[in-house]
């Protein structure tokens, strides 16, 4: 039944097609005199409608979306019906407002505003108070005083992000007030500002950034005994990911002593690592769990892996050659952009040919082996017997070298690096390189003597072996094959199937830890650049089959399936996600499929929200599928998330933290802090020592020395040796074996001590080369392009580790390095005056 009804004024009647206007139930009808009709929904109005008076008549201008005009209307119908329809209008604002306070409360006041929310609230709160903005005086004509405080106090921040910011800030602030006993108490010393703040925001997605020290641990643990505490999730709503079993022992430990401490009595919650995880829901889905022995037993897969190679290039002579083709990565000395490029591939790589002579390029040994392989004898390098050279008294003749030599058929081989403008790569001079070939020639032709000649644009064009060939049958040089047998002996003789084998199970790991596809595999490796890049990855997606068959044969898994196969249990809806809140420790050595796995199961799960602790100065695992951008790129790999940044660190002084932080932030890409540390001291406590004792290397002697200095001093101080590789630190353990201690010694390798601490710290190993520190046994690059992409940063990985082994320490850290021979690290802290205590003149001698 139609109310309120306004028809047109006498005026009206001569300027309006408008009959009348009426609001029927929820809708304002308007009947036009040709019986058409408009209508509006009440509710659809977003603001008041206007009441304008003219002289005759009246008009009410309405806030639909087209801001229609009525006009012409009888003025005291028009009053009626305006009031009428704006106090429909108040009615539904008020309502709107108390739905914005409640879910303002909901959602930003009574826990922290988490960006799936703001969604929420962009259209219940904030469009709300834009729209107040605009039309301020005539709301406050006609909505309570309650209501207009609310808005007005919202329209001050107009801007929804900084409205967002202050929302959140608002309720920390609470929150530090409420909490403030609970946070003083749920550690063993009070949390600082930092930590409790990582407590509180419990965004969708959060990222707690540390340093070494700064109490990660510490924020785990308050954090999940805060939440349980709060009555926001359950010990089994909050599942906790800790990097290894013994983080896992270690957070469950202090979770329940904490708890305790706390007057809190509460189950812990879901402690597990990632395996365990994976296996929980791999039982929970009845999928299979058994083991296999090629994960839990390196050495049975190997053995496994060897005896697979080896019965495949028995019995298939492909294979085989593949095998031997693909022995030693392809390098192109021209691509070296500089001359320290050149004399560094050249330090690196050892070449030894099958016919044990230790060449100097690659393409050398692609000529050695293959005369080898086709039973041709030669000599390398041998001095050229010049038979003219008597008398000519040109000395230039003395010392000339051919490449290869053979002895039966008195044939001389050289291989030169030119292309085919005579350009040489750019660590050789090109004028020097091609008068040596010029006067090599003519040596030859004077003596008559038989000589061939290849080139690196041979190899370029993948015509070497040809060209050989093709010569040495023109000189009726026998080419016998050596024949499959006798490769695969040698092979096996020379230990290159178990080196090789080696490289291959590192490339498999990559491959599974990643849990690279096909396609992936055959991109990374064509990345690479490598000439035959495409043979590289058919091998290694053969080897990944057999390994997967293998498994398969066994119905067993291995490490990387439980987290694959767990992946799959969620994605397919076999397992319900029951867990609030998901934290993660050591997030910066996440790789690609444990970030999958939880990215399932934020995905299944409801409204999960996630929490990553790490330190981007403190990843160390990219060999082991680390994906570190994960870390510093969080934003944009991960998602929008809240950030908190620990900066005071505990463990250690200023001295050590100076040092360390210096040195780590050298890499641009490593996140800025500003730390600060708990203990102050005015010397510095980072000491750098000499490896000599009586003038001769003697490390040993020198870490003995060091511990009894402390000793001297504290004579119950925890004490770690660390180390880049393991082999060293047994050396000073076998030698420290039966010499008097108070002390409690660990030895620790960098690796092994991420998470661990010492009262004081001696780094050995500061060596040059392969096993040096920093290490120069680079990845090679078929492996460097399976694993996860690292920045560009010089030895950047191992920076981080030495990052980590600093500061172990609590009070000091000695360094201990060979100053006739020590690593580019310690010339830098030497030469780029870091404020360490240079305890030996030796290295300002050698510094330079
Ligand atoms: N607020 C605090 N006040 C005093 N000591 C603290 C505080 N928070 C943590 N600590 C102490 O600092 C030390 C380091 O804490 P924790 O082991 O949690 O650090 P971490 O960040 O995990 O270190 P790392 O990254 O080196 O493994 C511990 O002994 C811890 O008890």
């Amino acid at each position: 039944m139609a109310q309120y009804i306004a028809t047109p004024s006498w005026l009206g009647r001569f300027f309006t097609r408008i009959k009348r206007v009426s609001i029927e139930q929820s809708m304002l009808v308007i009947d036009f005199r040709d019986n058409t009709k408009l209508q509006f929904r009440l509710s659809e109005f977003s603001n008041f409608s206007v009441l304008r008076n003219r002289l005759f008549s009246a008009e009410i201008n309405l806030s639909d979306r087209n801001n229609t005009c009525i006009s012409f209307l009888n003025k005291g119908q028009a009053d009626v019906l305006s009031k009428t329809l704006n106090h429909y209008f108040a009615n539904s604002l008020e309502q709107k407002i108390n739905k914005a306070k409640t879910q303002l409360k909901q959602y930003a006041l009574d826990e922290f505003l988490r960006d799936s929310s703001i969604e929420i609230l962009n259209k219940t709160v904030f469009s709300l108070s834009k729209n107040y903005a605009h039309n301020q005086i005539l709301w406050q004509q006609h909505l309570s005083p309650v209501s207009i405080k609310f808005l007005s106090i919202l329209s001050r921040t107009p801007k929804v992000t900084d409205a967002v910011a202050q929302l959140r800030h608002k309720y920390e602030q609470k929150q530090l007030t409420l909490r403030d006993n609970f946070y003083n108490n749920v550690e063993s010393n009070p949390l600082t500002i930092e930590q409790r703040l990582a407590v509180i925001r419990d965004n969708d997605k959060n990222l707690v950034l540390a340093a070494a020290g700064t109490g990660k641990t510490s924020v785990m643990v308050a954090k999940s005994l805060d939440l349980i505490d709060r009555d926001i999730a359950t010990p089994d709503q909050i599942l906790v990911l800790a990097y290894n079993k013994a983080a896992a022992e270690e957070l469950k430990e202090r979770f329940i002593k904490r708890a305790g401490q706390a007057n809190l009595s509460m189950t812990p919650p879901v402690i597990l690592t990632f395996h365990a995880l994976g296996l929980t829901l791999l039982r929970n889905a009845k999928k299979s769990t058994e083991l296999s022995v090629l994960a839990s037993d390196a050495l049975q897969l190997k053995s496994w892996f060897t005896a697979w190679l080896s019965e495949q290039m028995q019995a298939n002579s492909a294979f085989l050659k593949s095998f031997v083709d693909l022995l030693y990565e392809p390098v192109d000395i021209f691509s070296f952009k500089n001359s320290a490029e050149d004399e560094h591939y050249v330090r690196i790589n050892e070449y030894k040919s099958f016919a044990g002579y230790k060449v100097k390029s690659y393409q050398e040994l692609l000529i050695s082996n293959w005369l080898h392989l086709n039973s041709v004898e030669h000599e390398y390098k041998p001095a050229y017997k010049i038979k003219q050279r008597v008398g000519t008294g040109d000395k230039r003749l003395n010392k000339q070298y051919s490449s290869f030599y053979l002895p039966k058929y008195n044939i001389y081989l050289d291989h030169y690096d030119i292309d085919r403008q005579s350009n040489t790569p750019s660590g050789i001079n090109k004028e020097h390189y091609n008068e040596h070939i010029a006067l090599k020639r003519e040596l030859y032709k004077k003596d008559n003597t038989i000589f061939l000649e290849t080139f690196h644009f041979n190899w370029l064009d993948g015509k070497l072996e040809q060209r050989l060939g093709k010569f040495l049958k023109q000189h009726n040089v026998a080419l016998t094959p050596l024949g499959d047998d006798k490769t695969f002996a040698l092979l096996t003789n020379s230990g290159q199937l178990q080196q090789e084998a080696e490289k291959y199970l590192k490339c498999l790991q990559a491959i599974r830890v990643e849990q690279l596809t096909n396609t992936q595999i055959k991109q990374r490796i064509k990345q690479s650049g490598f000439k035959n890049h495409q043979r590289y990855a058919a091998m290694l997606i053969t080897i990944h089959d057999a390994y997967t068959n293998e498994l398969s044969r066994q119905n067993a898994i291995d490490f990387d399936d439980m987290i694959i196969h767990a992946t799959q249990v969620v994605k397919k809806g076999e397992f319900s996600v029951p867990w609030s809140h998901i934290l993660v420790d050591e997030f910066q050595d996440i790789s690609g499929a444990r970030m999958a796995f939880l990215n399932t199961l934020i995905n299944k799960g409801t409204g999960i929200r996630f929490t990553a602790v790490g330190d981007d100065w403190q990843a160390i695992y990219r060999f082991s599928g680390g994906n570190l951008a994960l870390t510093t790129r969080f934003e944009e790999l991960v998602g929008s998330h809240s950030l908190t940044v620990l900066q005071k660190t505990f463990r250690y002084n200023n001295s050590i933290s100076d040092v360390a932080g210096r040195f780590v932030m050298q890499n641009p890409e490593q996140y800025k802090k500003y730390i600060t540390t708990h203990v102050q001291v005015s010397t510095p406590q980072v000491i750098l020592l000499d490896d000599q004792y009586k003038g001769a290397k003697s490390l040993e002697v020198k870490v003995q020395q060091i511990i009894r200095t402390i000793q001297k001093n504290d004579a119950t101080a925890s004490i770690a040796v660390l180390s880049r590789y393991r082999f060293m630190l047994n050396r000073v353990e076998e030698h420290l074996k039966n010499k008097k201690q108070t002390n409690t010694l660990h030895f620790w390798t960098l690796h092994g001590a991420k998470g661990l601490e010492a009262d004081y710290g001696i780094i050995i190993g500061f060596e040059q080369g392969k096993l040096g520190f920093p290490s120069n046994n680079q990845n090679n690059v078929l492996l460097e392009s399976l694993l996860p992409v690292q920045d560009s940063f010089t030895h950047s990985e191992e920076r981080r580790l030495l990052y980590v082994g600093i500061t172990r320490a609590k009070h000091k850290t000695y360094l201990i390095a060979d100053p006739h021979a020590c690593s580019v690290f310690i010339k830098e802290l030497v030469n780029d005056d870091y404020p360490i205590e240079v305890a030996s003149t030796l290295f300002n001698l050698s510094s330079g």
